[in-house]
C-alpha cells in the first residue's frame, strides 16, 4: 500500500482517486475548497461532482496541501490546465523529496500554449520529480466511478516511470498500457475536445450520423498533421488516446465538451453556455491554442478554425459547416503522408 496525493477533486481527480483506493492505496484528495475537503472525509461523498456515488473510506479529503504531499510516493494532478501552474507553484514549497508526476490533465495552457508535462517541467525543478507521465485515454468519470471497464494509457519519455504508473493504476476494470509518446498522448488528449465541441454542435443543429463521422475522421486527420509536427509518433493518434478518446467525447452524453457544443447548436451563447455548465470544459481554451499552434507551425486545421472563429467571432455553426463542405476539392491521404515524410527528413537532418 502506497500514499497518493491527487490534486484536484473534480469528477476525474475524485474517480481516480476511487481507482487508487480500490488498489489499496492510501490517498490524499486535495481541494481547494474546504467544505469539500470536509464532505470527502466526513461523509465519503463528492455531490457536485459525482452525484450519488459513496467513496472508499481509504480516501481522505484535505485542502492542506502540506498534508497531502507528506509521504506520498506519487503526485496525481488533475485540475483544470488553465490552473496548472498555479497549483504547482503552491506545491513547489511542500517538496521535501523526489516524486513521480503523474497528470491526467487534457488541456493546452493558455497564453504559452505548452503541454502540461512542459509546464510541470518548468515548475518543478528536477531534483524534486523522478519523472513526469500523463494518464490519458477514453475515460468518462462517471463510468469509471460505476467500474465499468475502462482503458487509459500511461506516457512518459521514461518507461520505467510509466510503468510505475500503470502498476498503481492497473486493475480488473481499469486497464492501463504503457505509451513512450508523451507529445502525442498529450496533444491527442487535448485537441480531442475541440472536435468534441464540434459534434455537439452538429447534433445541436440536427444533423445525423453521418456528418459526425466525417468531423471525427477529418478531426484526427488534422490533429494528427499538428501532433506529428510538434514531434508525435503519428501511429498515438490511432490508438486510445486519440481515437479512442475522440470516439469517446464526441459521442457520449458524459462530455461537457459535446454538452457545451450541442448548447452552441442551439444557438446559445458561450458565457450563457459556459455559466450553466459548472464544470470545466477544456476544448474551449485549447481551440484557442490550437488555432495558434497551427498557424504558428504551418499546419491546415480547417475544423479547428472554424470552431475558433464560432467560439471567439460570433460565426454561426451552420456557416461554419457549410464553409468545411465547400472547401477546395482535395485527396483524403496525400496531406497525412506528406506530414510524415515531413517528419522522416527532420529526424533524418536531426
Ligand atoms: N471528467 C472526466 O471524465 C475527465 C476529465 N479529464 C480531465 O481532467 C481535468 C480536470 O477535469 P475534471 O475533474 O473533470 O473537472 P471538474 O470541472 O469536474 O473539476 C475541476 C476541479 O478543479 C478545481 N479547481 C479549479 N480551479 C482550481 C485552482 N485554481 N486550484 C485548485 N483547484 C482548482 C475545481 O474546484 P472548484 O469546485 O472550486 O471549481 C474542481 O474541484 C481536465 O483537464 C479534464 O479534461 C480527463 C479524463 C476524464
Ligand atoms: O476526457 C474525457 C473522457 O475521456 C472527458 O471529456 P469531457 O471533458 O468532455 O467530459
Amino acid at each position: 500500500m502506497k500514499k497518493i496525493a491527487v490534486l484536484g477533486a473534480g469528477s476525474w481527480g475524485t474517480a481516480l482517486s476511487m481507482v487508487l483506493a480500490d488498489n489499496g492505496h492510501q490517498v490524499a484528495l486535495w481541494s481547494h475548497r474546504k467544505m469539500q475537503a470536509d464532505e470527502i472525509s466526513e461523509k465519503h461523498t463528492n455531490e457536485k461532482y459525482l452525484p450519488g456515488v459513496t467513496l472508499s473510506e481509504h480516501i481522505v479529503g484535505t485542502d492542506n496541501l502540506q498534508a497531502a504531499l507528506d509521504r506520498a510516493a506519487a503526485v496525481v494532478l488533475v485540475v483544470p490546465a488553465k490552473a496548472m501552474r498555479d497549483v504547482l507553484k503552491q506545491i513547489n514549497h511542500c517538496l521535501k523529496q523526489p516524486l513521480l508526476f503523474i497528470h491526467g490533465v487534457k488541456g493546452i495552457e493558455p497564453g504559452s500554449f505548452k503541454r502540461m508535462s512542459e509546464v510541470i517541467e518548468e515548475e518543478i525543478p528536477e531534483e524534486l520529480r523522478t519523472a513526469v507521465v500523463v494518464l490519458s485515454g477514453p475515460s468518462h468519470a462517471e463510468e469509471v466511478s460505476l467500474c465499468h471497464p475502462t482503458t487509459v494509457a500511461v506516457a512518459s519519455t521514461d518507461l520505467v516511470a510509466a510503468k510505475k504508473a500503470q502498476d498503481l493504476f492497473f486493475n480488473h476494470y481499469f486497464r492501463v498500457y504503457t505509451n513512450e509518446d508523451i507529445v502525442g498522448v498529450e496533444i491527442g488528449g487535448a485537441l480531442k475536445n475541440i472536435i468534441a465541441l464540434g459534434a455537439g454542435m452538429l447534433d445541436g443543429l440536427g444533423f445525423g450520423d453521418n456528418a459526425k463521422a466525417a468531423l471525427i475522421t477529418r478531426g484526427l486527420a488534422e490533429i494528427s498533421r499538428l501532433g506529428t509536427k510538434m514531434g508525435a509518433h503519428p501511429l498515438t493518434f490511432i490508438g486510445l488516446t486519440g481515437m479512442g478518446d475522440l470516439i469517446v467525447t464526441c459521442t457520449s452524453v458524459h462530455s461537457r465538451n459535446w454538452r457545451a457544443g450541442n448548447m452552441l447548436g442551439k444557438g446559445e451563447k458561450l458565457d450563457a453556455v459556459l455559466n450553466q455548465m459548472g464544470m470545466v470544459v477544456e476544448g474551449v481554451r485549447t481551440a484557442e491554442a490550437a488555432y495558434a499552434l497551427a498557424k504558428k507551425l504551418n499546419v491546415e486545421m480547417p475544423i479547428t478554425s472554424e470552431i475558433y472563429q464560432v467560439l471567439f467571432d460570433g460565426k454561426h455553426p451552420k456557416e461554419a459547416v457549410e464553409e468545411l463542405m465547400c472547401r477546395d476539392k482535395k485527396d483524403e491521404i496525400a496531406p497525412l503522408t506528406h506530414s510524415l515524410e515531413e517528419k522522416i527528413v527532420r529526424e533524418h537532418e536531426a
